[in-house]
């Protein structure tokens, strides 16, 4: 089961930039006129009806906001509806508590299932922790996309069952971040999951980025929000552990990289993106591996940017709707 993060986070709308003021056509270029408009995005998941959108987008009108994109799903066969509305608006004209409070009008009149606004420039940024284990090219992806202001996320620290020197890159980056390194070390038969639970119990979300351990139903239940992993396989095919060599013994043509979310079945949960790539009779093992890293780090960090940009949404008992 998907639980949807709370309506406190941030992430950005794609291709839309924090608007320092956007004026329509004939308004004054006086700043002290125009208004300062700034993006919002909305997600909304309910039983279809007749007059969903007209609703939403009313709602947006009504107080001076300006729709930009807006993607709309509804499968056959199957009553729901899903929509993702990207807009400018004057939190002058629209506080932020008001947008909430519209939203959830309409969320009530229909009993949706998902309501969530996201207003990256005043929203607090999303709180994630990332787990891993011995291998940590997933990690300085992910920091370096951090660093490079393409992950809006605030990472509240790492935990890993493998101690690292203070000397190294990752180290020496998360000392100059001030990101706390937690070494918690796991047996077969500790895995430590109360030690965790402790340590992410402030987190939006978390990210496996390589943990090599199996969380248990009673983890995720007492955690009780999303954890999406990297899986360096194509699933649903070759889970578990040596992905990539699996792979290989199994002569395929494509390679690829999933990412999705922890449910207690491993390697099972809905998937939420995957990449692949082309090998042939010319690689071997090691060529494998670097491919599948390599699309693994992509796949991750486009997952965890499509999460926070509110792309993401579940769909039936075990798909995502991925807008
Ligand atoms: N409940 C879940 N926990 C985890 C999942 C998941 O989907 N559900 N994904 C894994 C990551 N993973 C593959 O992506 C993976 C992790 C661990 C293993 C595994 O066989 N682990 C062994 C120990 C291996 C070791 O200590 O080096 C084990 O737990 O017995 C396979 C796949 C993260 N957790």
């Amino acid at each position: 089961m998907i639980r949807r993060i709370t309506e406190r986070a941030s992430g950005f709308a794609k291709n839309i930039p924090i608007l320092k003021s956007s004026r329509f056509h004939g308004e004054s270029l006086d700043s002290s006129v125009s208004p300062v408009l700034i993006p919002g995005v909305h997600v909304f998941h309910c039983q279809d009806a007749v007059g969903i959108v007209a609703k939403l987008s009313d709602c947006i009108a009504a107080k001076g906001g300006n729709i930009l994109g807006y993607d709309v799903f509804v499968p056959e066969n199957n009553n729901v509806f899903y929509s993702r509305s990207e807009f400018i608006f004057d939190p002058v004209k629209w506080p932020r508590s008001q947008v909430d409070e519209d939203f959830q009008t309409i969320a009530q009149r229909y009993g949706a299932l998902n309501s969530v606004v996201r207003v990256p420039s005043i929203d607090p940024k999303y709180k994630i922790a990332l787990l891993l284990s011995k291998q940590d090219h997933c990690l300085v992806e992910m920091l370096h996309k951090w660093q490079d202001g393409k992950l809006p996320v605030d990472i509240t620290c790492v935990i890993s069952n493998h101690e690292r020197a203070s000397n190294t890159h990752v180290m020496r980056f998360l000392e100059r971040h001030g990101i706390p390194y937690h070494y918690v070390s796991t047996t077969k038969e500790n895995k430590r999951e109360d030690d965790i639970l402790e340590l992410v119990k402030d987190t939006d979300f978390l990210v496996l980025a390589r943990y090599m351990q199996i969380l248990s139903g009673n983890f995720l239940k007492g955690y009780g929000k999303d954890v999406i992993n990297i899986h360096h396989g194509l699933l649903p095919s070759f889970k578990g552990g040596y992905p990539a060599k699996q792979a290989f013994d199994a002569g395929v043509k494509l390679i690829g990289a999933t990412s999705h979310f922890v449910t207690e079945e491993l390697d099972s949960g809905p998937i939420i993106e995957q990449m692949v790539e082309s090998v042939s009779h010319r690689d071997n093992l090691r060529s494998f591996v670097q491919k599948s890293e390599d699309l693994e780090k992509k796949c991750l960090t486009r997952a965890i940017k499509s999460y926070c940009e509110l792309r993401v949404l579940p769909y039936g008992t075990n798909k995502t709707v991925v807008f």
